[in-house]
């Protein structure tokens, strides 16, 4: 398959495989300590469906796309897995849909719901040959809200796949999101959301609520 054409995974339909809290200062202003290990939760597939957000705060994060199948995968090998990038939304309701941050139940319907992770086009890996060190940014209303670079995941990309492929294969189309900087906030109807990494890659919609 060849994913260039491609221009929403919703297509290929893989898993979804979130980090949470890998930027320090985003950690800092939950309130949480700086994780040891990545905190890894999944989206289902259906939420790439663009239907509706409901009341819901938007994290602009770094999406890798797999473009090979792999388990067990070595640090110094894990970027060969990797088929390129997109830019994708880990938007969150904690508030109606889901299990409160401080609560420790699941955060699947918080995290999970129909439309939860919008994704911009997909970008072949080699448009962006630093992925490590990439302007990540998010405007409400065009207003700068979210504004760092994956210079700061505090779990770098190999990192993160080596980590993750331990316990779940990795298959051709899975995404991972990479967790988002500080500076989330609620959205609500009306909203113009634009976020892009660096300018290579933008994504913008607006918020319909139901
Ligand atoms: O929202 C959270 O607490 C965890 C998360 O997804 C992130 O850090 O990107
Ligand atoms: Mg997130």
């Amino acid at each position: 398959m060849s994913y260039s054409k491609l221009t929403r995974f919703s297509e290929i339909g893989k898993k979804i495989i979130a980090v949470g809290r890998n930027y320090s200062e985003h950690a800092a202003e939950l309130g949480n300590a700086v994780p040891s290990k990545p905190i890894i939760f999944l989206k289902p597939t259906s939420s790439y469906i663009p239907k509706i957000c409901q009341n819901v705060n938007y994290e602009v994060e770094l999406g890798v796309i797999i473009g090979q199948k792999g388990f067990d995968i070595p640090e110094n090998k894990a970027m060969d897995f990797v088929g390129g990038y997109t830019c994708a939304l880990d938007l969150t309701d904690f508030g109606t849909l889901g299990t409160s941050r401080e609560a420790r139940g699941p955060w699947s319907l918080a995290k999970g719901f129909d439309s939860s992770c919008p994704v911009g086009d997909f970008i072949p890996k080699n448009r962006i040959p630093e992925p490590d060190n990439l302007k990540i940014w998010l405007k409400v209303n065009n207003t700068l809200k979210q504004d760092d670079n994956t210079g700061n995941l505090i779990f770098t990309l190999p990192q993160l796949i080596s980590y993750i492929s331990k316990y779940m294969t990795l298959e051709p189309g899975d995404l991972i999101v990479t967790g988002t900087p500080d500076g989330y906030g609620p959205v609500s109807h009306g909203d113009k959301i634009k976020a892009g990494l660096g300018d290579v890659t933008e994504i913008s919609f607006e918020i319909e609520r139901l």
